[in-house]
């Protein structure tokens, strides 16, 4: 019996980069990124000797980023991370494949007395996602959201569940649902509109959302991926997690009052996690080292 090193893989986590785009002295756009690498490869002699002469520092790799930020507008992310992505394996030659995840805050101009500000902002709701991987199998790109935070009324039910004799929950025919949705799609190629193909995504799953009389919310994400899948040729997958922010009726009798859905307690942990993939059943496989 022996000790061997593991698949491992290392890089520079969350570096935070903000690129003003500057029309002219007033008018500017911006992007604010969190931007992590990671590579894998010849990385042995590290592990086991110390030997680091294969090991390009995390640091480049962080300068790397603000570097390639001057060089021209980052762009989509989608097109940054391959653009990140695809350095790695072709400038270093220990470097087998790099893995790169963007996350993008979103900035809304803030509304002034004569219109959008030119350069004052808030920021804005969730968050964009970009992951990219390049290395000897191939290049392959997925997008997301994250942090969209949703919440249904009514519309929603829950009823039918497995009951046994430690089961207190009721059925309901009418409940709040809520949820912070986080979900990302896998493009078949490396080529898109990207911007359209987001805007898209993020609409058609909000409208999903919104337009499934939930009997579960796994349904609903199911219904939500299906959507996704139906409005773009190019995506191959969708994976979503659904934190099901509990909403509980407030019991009022002790005050005299009845609730008919009125007074509800937001309940922010324990939560119920829902966590699903939607496919074409002929859709390529993902390689296995696409940062999700
Ligand atoms: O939509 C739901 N799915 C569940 O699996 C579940 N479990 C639970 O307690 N409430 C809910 N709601």
């Amino acid at each position: 019996m022996g000790i061997v090193l593991g698949p491992n893989r290392y890089g520079k986590a969350e570096v935070r980069l903000v690129r003003v785009a500057r029309d002219d002295a007033v008018h500017h756009r911006i992007t604010d990124l969190n931007v992590s690498i990671a590579l894998s490869g010849d990385l042995a002699a590290t592990h086991l000797s110390g030997d680091n002469s294969a090991v390009l520092p995390t640091d480049t790799m962080r300068g790397i980023v603000y570097s390639f930020a001057r060089d021209r507008p980052v762009g989509e992310i989608e097109e940054f991370a391959l653009r990140l992505a695809r350095h790695f394996p072709a400038a270093y030659e220990p470097v087998h494949t790099a893995r790169v995840r963007i996350q993008a805050y979103p900035w809304d101009r803030i509304d002034a007395a004569e219109g959008p500000h030119p350069h004052a902002w808030s920021r804005g709701a969730g968050t964009r996602y970009a992951g990219a991987v390049c290395g000897p199998d191939g290049t392959q790109v997925v997008s997301g959201i994250e942090d969209v935070t949703v919440l249904k009324s009514t519309g929603s039910e829950f009823h039918g569940f497995l009951q046994d004799r430690y089961t207190t929950l009721q059925p309901t025919s009418d409940r709040v649902l809520a949820t912070s949705v986080q979900a990302r799609w896998r493009h078949t190629g490396t080529e898109a509109d990207w911007a359209d193909s987001y805007a898209q995504a993020r609409a058609t799953l909000l409208r999903a959302f919104a337009g499934t009389h939930s009997l579960a919310l796994q349904q609903t994400l199911y219904a939500m991926g299906e959507a996704v899948l139906a409005e773009q040729d190019g995506l191959a997958e969708v994976r979503l997690a659904l934190p099901n922010k509990h909403h509980f009726l407030v019991d009022l009798a002790p005050y005299g009052q009845d609730n008919p859905g009125e007074v509800y307690y937001a309940a922010d942990r324990p939560y119920g996690l829902i966590e699903g993939t939607v496919l074409r059943d002929d859709a390529p496989a993902a390689l296995p080292e696409l940062p999700w």
